[in-house]
């Protein structure tokens, strides 16, 4: 069996959509077809939940452009006159529409998952119809009912004991050899939505392989495969044709936005080969992360990741930064769900990077600041640089105003001011 997983860059628009449906059709295997929200949908229906939650009044309006989106789809892939794919969206629209139309609870992490499922909901009806219109029946399956959580809304953590029996239950391959399903959403067992953490689809194909024993899995992406760098930001880069789980790893880690850092634990823990292939050009091989038992000579793989707060913190009283001052700022930031992207300490400070959130910004600081002085620098970027050399370095950083400097023997990492 193998798991394909299609993102929303490969189906914003039909002529997406009847792509999928090319690359499935020369499948005949047994398959399970993961897909996230088409297009920047999770953006349209998060900027709706904002809308809900703080009650600002243009809800009509964002849910309104968000029907006329999947609308125009449906007709390029279906014409006017298909009226069931029409009722089954009609159904998810009438859903929502009645979430919005009631009081939003105190939770913003339940209201959120609870409406931006919908991306998901949207995109599998509307393919498994295209697909069933075209003759290649895939079984629409909510992955809810399967994939259980706990009910750490945004963010949940699945409980894989439990998805492990419901999901070789629901996904037998007993009457269908093809299902497809939602990515990024998940369930509670008492039928609350979830979801994964933003960009998570990747992370439900490598659970659902590791959960299936599947074969492989395929993400399909607009890149060749995993570049030596954002092709989207640097100018002549290579395709990394063989990576090692460790080597992927640390790439998504250090931010690399190909694959999304979680995936490729589920994988390597049962040796599950992860493919990264075009679906411009599918004919072409991609890349494959998998167990290596040679040792490979990468070129230098460079990670810009943009937007980044530099902090450094030194305690008032002039007391060293100790574990237990270490521990209450690692608790501040787990309170905030914040990531540390770099930290640094010497005698008396502590330098981190973590995302620039505007929404927090401010309630953070102020909790730091009884104990500590904050200095901070906003909009700036991490620059990581693996299988590094003088060259490559010089290159990247040189008239750069290079604020943080890390060197391990693999991996050189820069915080970089750019104004
Ligand atoms: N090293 C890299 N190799 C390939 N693509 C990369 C790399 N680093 C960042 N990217 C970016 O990742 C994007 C694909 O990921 P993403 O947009 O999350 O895909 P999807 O949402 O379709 O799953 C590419 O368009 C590219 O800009
Ligand atoms: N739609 C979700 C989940 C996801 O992974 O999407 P994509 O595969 O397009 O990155 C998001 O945008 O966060």
């Amino acid at each position: 069996m193998n798991v394909y997983k299609f993102g929303g860059a490969s189906v914003k628009d039909a002529e997406g959509v009847k792509n999928l449906f090319k690359i499935i059709n020369t499948q005949r295997e047994n398959l399970i077809i993961v897909v996230s929200a088409m297009g920047k949908m999770t953006d349209a229906l998060e900027v709706l939940c904002n809308s809900y939650f703080g009650k600002t009044g243009n809800i009509a309006e964002v849910f309104q452009r968000i029907q006329d989106f999947h609308q125009q789809i449906i007709r390029d892939l279906f014409g006017s006159a298909d009226s069931e794919v029409n009722a089954r969206v009609e159904a998810l629209y009438q859903e929502l529409d009645t979430i919005l139309k009631s009081d939003p609870s105190l939770c913003y992490d339940y209201e959120y998952d609870r409406i931006i499922c919908f991306g998901e909901l949207l995109s599998t009806t509307i393919i498994a119809a295209y697909l069933e219109k075209q003759g290649r029946k895939a079984k629409f399956t909510d992955i809810r009912k399967c994939l259980i959580t706990d009910q750490n809304y945004r963010n949940a953590c699945v409980d894989i004991e439990l998805s492990a029996q419901l999901c070789r239950k629901t996904f037998n391959f007993q009457d269908t050899f093809m299902y497809i399903t939602q990515g990024f959403i998940a369930g509670t067992t008492t039928n609350q939505t979830t979801t994964l953490g933003r960009e998570g689809s990747d992370y439900t194909a490598a659970l659902l392989a590791n959960l299936l024993d599947a074969e492989d899995v395929t993400i399909w992406k607009d890149v060749p495969g995993i570049m030596n760098a954002d092709p989207k930001i640097y100018e002549n880069t290579e395709i990394i044709s063989k990576l090692s789980y460790k080597e992927a790893i640390e790439l998504s880690n250090c931010g690399a936005k190909v694959i999304h850092p979680k995936t490729i634990k589920p994988l390597q823990n049962k040796g599950i080969p992860l493919f990264v292939r075009s679906f411009l050009y599918p004919e072409s091989h991609g890349s494959v992360i998998r167990e290596l038992d040679e040792k490979l000579k990468l070129p230098p793989i460079y990670i810009n990741k943009g937007d980044q707060l530099l902090l450094t913190l030194s305690p008032r009283d002039f007391s060293f930064i100790a574990e237990e001052k270490l521990s209450r700022i690692f608790a501040t930031l787990a309170k905030y769900r914040l990531r540390l992207n770099l930290m640094q300490n010497s005698a008396i400070t502590f330098s981190f990077c973590i995302d620039y959130n505007e929404a927090i910004f401010e309630s953070f600081i102020d909790e730091l600041h009884d104990e500590y002085e904050v200095l901070y620098n906003k909009n700036v970027r991490l620059l990581t640089i693996r299988h590094y050399n003088e060259d490559i370095i010089q290159q990247l950083t040189s008239h750069k105003n290079v604020l943080v400097e890390q060197r391990s023997r693999l991996t050189a990492r820069f915080v970089v001011a750019d104004n």
